[in-house]
């Protein structure tokens, strides 16, 4: 019997300014168990914690099933080893914006990696996680660990047909195409080791398809300056020692993405105008988390009195929220055997 543990951390993208661009793992981790016998059977996945009633068993329905499944038919194997037993625990909320559906992508590429022997780069997994989650953000800080910046390259005419079929149709074999090759492009950034993130996640779900789909087309100039100004500081100003709390404040603003999807926030208005680093002591900046509906905030201290004023906010406009204190992921996915 082959046994091993695959875990692959939550992860917050934009961190304002950076739509599309900056991501950052946090220290929540989904786990797969998994065990693969020479004996004849079928593959059983069972799965535990957020989503339990949600989600799906059965492997060819399952996210992270299907993505391996993908991910071995590019590589011309039809099923799983027999007798695979994978075994999800999954503390990162869904729908949410901690990036699950990254997490989970994560997940079913390195599986499919372990099962078949492929030896493939996390870079190279990233080409099969990025035809799935076709933004970089939060999936290169899952995968790679820490505060990452990232882009997708430039395809060619050939590259882009071969992106055509939609992640719906390949994670349902109704579509089928390899991914182009090196798509993603990173680095990562520096971080102050006083910096921590305070995540308060509302109880609804939003889902990332209707969060994008309230933004505009097109931008104006002003608003494109504002935030490129801002990124540009950001990636600096988060790795600086002492940390300037009124700067980060200030660089973490937004107006490509958080004014549009504020409709489908009651209390993000309240909190980006109301709290700042004078009125909550040790608070650097706030944003959305991904597509929200939680919000991210930077702080060096007073973590409880920073979320609890975040809590009551959003009390008032009737959302109830639960709240975690965590530091980066450095180490990104890994499997431990
Ligand atoms: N562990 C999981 N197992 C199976 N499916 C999952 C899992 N995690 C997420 N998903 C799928 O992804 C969907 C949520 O993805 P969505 O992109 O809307 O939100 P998110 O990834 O949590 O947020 P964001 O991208 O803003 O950080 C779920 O409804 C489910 O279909
Ligand atoms: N950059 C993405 C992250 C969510 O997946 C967005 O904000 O829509």
């Amino acid at each position: 019997m082959h046994q091993y543990q695959i875990k692959v951390p939550a992860s917050s993208a934009n961190i304002g300014p950076g739509f599309d661009v900056l991501g950052m793992s946090l220290e929540v981790y989904m786990t797969l168990d998994v065990q693969v016998s020479d004996e004849k059977g079928h593959c059983v996945l069972s799965y535990e914690g957020d989503g339990a009633e949600e989600v799906p068993l059965d492997i060819h329905k399952n996210m992270i099933t299907q993505t391996a499944l993908y991910v071995l038919r590019c590589h011309n194997i039809h099923e799983f080893p027999s007798a695979t037993k994978i075994h999800v625990k999954n503390p990162i909320p869904l729908g949410r914006g901690m990036g699950s559906s990254g997490s989970a992508a994560i997940a079913g590429v390195v599986l499919a990696n372990e099962l078949a022997h492929l030896q493939l780069s996390k870079l190279q997994m990233m080409d099969y996680v990025l035809m799935i989650e076709r933004h970089p953000d939060n999936v290169m800080a899952s995968m790679m660990g820490g505060f990452v910046g990232s882009f997708l390259r430039e395809l060619s005419d050939t590259e882009k047909e071969a992106m055509l079929p939609s992640a719906s149709d390949l994670l349902t074999n109704k579509g089928f195409s390899r991914p182009p090759v090196n798509m993603g492009r990173y680095t990562t950034l520096p971080w102050a080791p006083e910096l921590k993130a305070l995540v308060v996640i509302p109880q609804f779900h939003l889902s990332t398809s209707k969060a994008r789909s309230v933004l505009p087309s097109s931008y104006t100039k002003p608003d494109v300056i504002y935030n490129l100004q801002r990124l540009a500081l950001l990636t600096t100003a988060l790795g600086q020692t002492p940390v300037n709390h009124q700067l980060i404040h200030e660089v973490m603003k937004d107006k490509v993405h958080q004014p549009y999807r504020s409709q489908l926030i009651p209390g993000l208005q309240t909190i980006l105008a109301q709290m700042t680093p004078e009125s909550q002591p040790g608070l650097c900046g706030i944003c959305l988390s991904g597509a929200g509906p939680t919000i991210l905030s930077l702080a060096t201290d007073h973590y409880e009195e920073i979320a609890q004023t975040m809590v009551n906010i959003f009390r008032q406009n009737n959302v109830e929220c639960s709240y975690l204190v965590l530091s980066p992921a450095f180490e990104g996915a890994s499997v431990s055997y």
